[in-house]
Formats: structure tokens, sequence, C-alpha cells
């Protein structure tokens, strides 16, 4: 009798696991498009509002639907007392992406809409969502710096309040442009682990809340999301930029992971990069300090030693995290900033699954010791 050994793809590698509308990765072009339109003419016209609207509904917002949902982003902006209360009560030291899953998980047990299955009641929870994790964001990072939080501001747009909650100013209108090309540029990126994770999670019919904390534990991985920051520490490991070669010898013979540098599904460099390190430049030539350019030109000596040696490209993470240092933000704020801007695509995702629903549970080859008999008890 022959046995047939079934294909396993580690890492579902390659493996194509239902269809979805909201993005795709062409890799003919190396473009990416959201609901048809190409990412980098998204970033380059529209705020990161309409993006939001584009993702969720399927197509851009006309002038009186972006009224309507920017004005009922800025009204769900501020928090609850518990929340602010229970978050306040955390250790300082924990994680700001530990904060973020825990305030997600708070508002799920404050939410008292029951009927998960409901398209409409899950539009107006990611809305929800939307419009108060920078409030959270926010009060963190001020929190970690011994600041009380600021009150969002409704008269403000989407990234100009969160920097106004942040540092109490907003910044040249520059410098909130590169900050929404980020928010734009990470917002969606079809079937990567955290929003796979969430609709693993939506496939039991569990609720919206529950799969967005998963699937924030999911991006807080520095294989995942947490990439952005763990790039800064690294550029801050190295420090010097004429070590950036010395440095990067001594870690690819120690097997380490280059932080920001290779990607799953693009091998010619990640589509986003160019139009990232474009704003990133632009952040470091507005900069009057000989830091921000002794960090550019560490990330830029990086980045071709990186390529010269091993052949890889950088992934958004790369000039994303820098580009987030340069704007003022702590580096443990970088990847809740990226949940900022995923939930979008996040909750695009489980609404999708939710409408096409098939529990997600694949096989295992099995290689454990055979059948055996339980001892008995001396
Ligand atoms: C927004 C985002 O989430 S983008 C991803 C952010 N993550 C990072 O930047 C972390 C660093 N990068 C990585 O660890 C990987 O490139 C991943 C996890 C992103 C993709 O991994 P995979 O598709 O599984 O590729 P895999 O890890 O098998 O890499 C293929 C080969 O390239 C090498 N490689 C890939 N990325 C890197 C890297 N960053 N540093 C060093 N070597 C790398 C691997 O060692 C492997 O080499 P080998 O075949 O000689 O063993
Ligand atoms: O697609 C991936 O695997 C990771 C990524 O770039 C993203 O989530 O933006």
């Amino acid at each position: 009798m022959t046995t047939t050994v079934p294909e396993i793809r580690r890492g579902l590698a390659g493996v194509v696991a239902d269809t979805t509308e909201i993005s795709t990765v062409i890799r003919e072009t190396n473009s990416l498009t959201y609901r048809g339109y190409p990412v980098q003419d998204l970033a380059a016209s529209r705020s990161f509002e309409e993006v939001a609207h584009l993702l969720w509904h399927g197509d851009l917002p006309d002038p009186a639907q972006l009224r309507e949902f920017r004005a009922r982003e800025r009204a769900l902006r501020p928090l609850g007392r518990t929340t602010s209360e229970l978050l306040a009560r955390l250790p300082e030291t924990c994680h700001p992406m530990d904060v973020l899953r825990t305030a997600v998980s708070l508002f799920g047990a404050e939410d008292p809409i029951e009927d998960d299955d409901g398209t409409a009641a899950n539009r107006a929870k990611s809305l929800a969502l939307l419009a108060k994790l920078p409030t959270v964001v926010a009060a963190d990072q001020r929190r970690r710096r011994g600041l009380s939080p600021i009150p969002p501001d409704s008269d403000l747009g989407y990234a100009e309040n969160f920097f106004q909650m942040c540092f109490g100013a907003v910044p040249e209108p520059e410098v909130v442009r590169c900050f929404e090309i980020s928010l734009v540029l990470y917002a969606e990126h079809s079937f990567n682990a955290s929003t796979f994770t969430a609709r693993v999670v939506t496939s039991t019919l569990s609720d919206l809340y529950s799969a967005v904390t998963a699937a924030i534990g999911a991006l807080k991985g520095p294989l995942h999301g947490g990439a952005n920051e763990a790039v800064m520490h690294m550029l801050e490991e190295i420090g010097d930029p004429a070590r950036a070669g010395e440095w990067l010898d001594g870690a690819l013979a120690a097997k380490r992971k280059i932080m920001g540098f290779g990607h799953r599904v693009y091998r010619h460099g990640d589509s986003r990069v160019p139009m990232m390190q474009d704003a990133l430049d632009r952040l470091v030539s507005r900069a009057t300090d000989s830091e921000a350019t002794r960090l550019a030109t560490l990330h830029e000596s990086l980045r071709r030693a990186v390529l010269t040696r091993k052949g890889i490209h950088p992934n958004l993470d790369y000039p994303a995290g820098l580009a987030y240092h340069l704007m003022g933000f702590d580096t443990p704020t970088f990847t809740p900033i990226f949940v900022m801007s995923r939930i979008t695509g996040w909750t695009a995702h489980i609404t999708e699954q939710l409408a096409h629903n098939a529990l997600i549970r694949p096989l295992a080859s099995y290689t454990g010791p055979g059948q055996r008999p339980v001892p008995t008890v001396p």
C-alpha cells in the first residue's frame, strides 16, 4: 500500500486561501491597487478618510458622503471615562501595542450592539475604532512622557488632529502630508498575517473586536508591523554610517534578519517604498539638525549594503520607521500608528469574510509519536 504524503506549504507560502475584492499586488507591474485604484495615485491626491471610505464601501466618497463621513468620525473621537481610567492604570512600562490591544478589548466589552453579523453594525464599529484609536495612541505617548492627554479637536482632520493630540501643535502642512501618505500606504495589503488573523477569528463567527484584538497581536511581531520600530532600534545600534557594512556582515554571520528588508509577496522591491522614501527625503531636507542627515546617510548606506550583499530590497517599514522618528514620534508609537491605518483594511476584510464565510481550518501533517497505550499510574 502506498501512502501519499500531502504537500506542506510552511507559512502558507504561495497558498491562495480565498478571493478578495479589496486590494491586490500586481506582480508584473509591481503595483498595489485598492479597489482597483493604484495606491500611489490615491496617496498623491486623496485624504486618508477618503481611502478609508473606499476600502469599506468599494468606492471613493462624493462630497456629501465625505462631509458626512468626516462629521461622524470627528464626533466619535473622544474616549469614554471608563476606558480612559482603565488605560491610565496599565503599567507605564507596557508596550503601546499592548495598550492598544487592551483598548480594543475594552471597546468590545462596552459596545452594547450584540448583533455582530450585520454589515451596518460592523461598519459603525469600524468607524468608531478608526476615530478612537488615535486618541488612545496619542494619550499613551503623552503618558509615557509624563504629560496629561490632550482631547481631540473636531475642527481638525484625522492626521492633523493626531499631531495635535500627541504634541499640542500641528506641524507644517508638508509634514502632515508625509504622515497622511504613510497612512494611505499602510492601510491595506491583502492577506498579510494580521489581516489573515482577523479573517480566521471572523470565520468562527466571533465579533469584530475580537478579530481586531487578535490582528493587533499579529501586527506587533517584528516580522510584520513591529519591523518599523525594529528599524529604528537597528539604526541606533549601528550608529555611525561608516559602520553599516561591517555591522551588516556581523548580523548576517549571526543569521540575524535585517529589519525592514524582504517581503513574502514582493521579490523585487515593495511597491510602496518609492513613495514613502520620497516622503522621507522631503522630511530630511526640511530638518535643520545634523542628526537627521546622519540618520538618512546611515539609512541609505545600509540599504545599499543589504542590496549588494543579499540582493534584498527594503519593505515599507524601512522608510516609514525613520520618517516617524523625524516627525517626532517615540519609537514604540510607530507600530500603533500602523494600527491606526490598517484598522481600515482589517475591518474591510472582516466584513468581506462575513459576507461569504467559510470556517478557516487547515489540516496538519502529524509527525508525533505513533499511537501508544497510556502507562498505568505507578
Ligand atoms: C509591513 C510588513 O509587515 S513588511 C515585513 C516586515 N518585516 C521585516 O522587515 C522583518 C525582516 N524580514 C523578514 O524576516 C522576511 O523577509 C519576511 C518575514 C518579511 C518574509 O519572509 P519569507 O517570505 O518567509 O522569506 P524568508 O524568510 O524565507 O526569506 C527568504 C530568504 O531571504 C532571506 N531573507 C529574507 N529577508 C531577510 C532579511 N530581512 N534579512 C536577512 N535575510 C533575509 C532569508 O534568510 C532566506 O534566505 P535563505 O533562503 O538563504 O534561507
Ligand atoms: O503583506 C505582507 O505580508 C506584509 C505587508 O507588507 C503589509 O501587511 O503591509
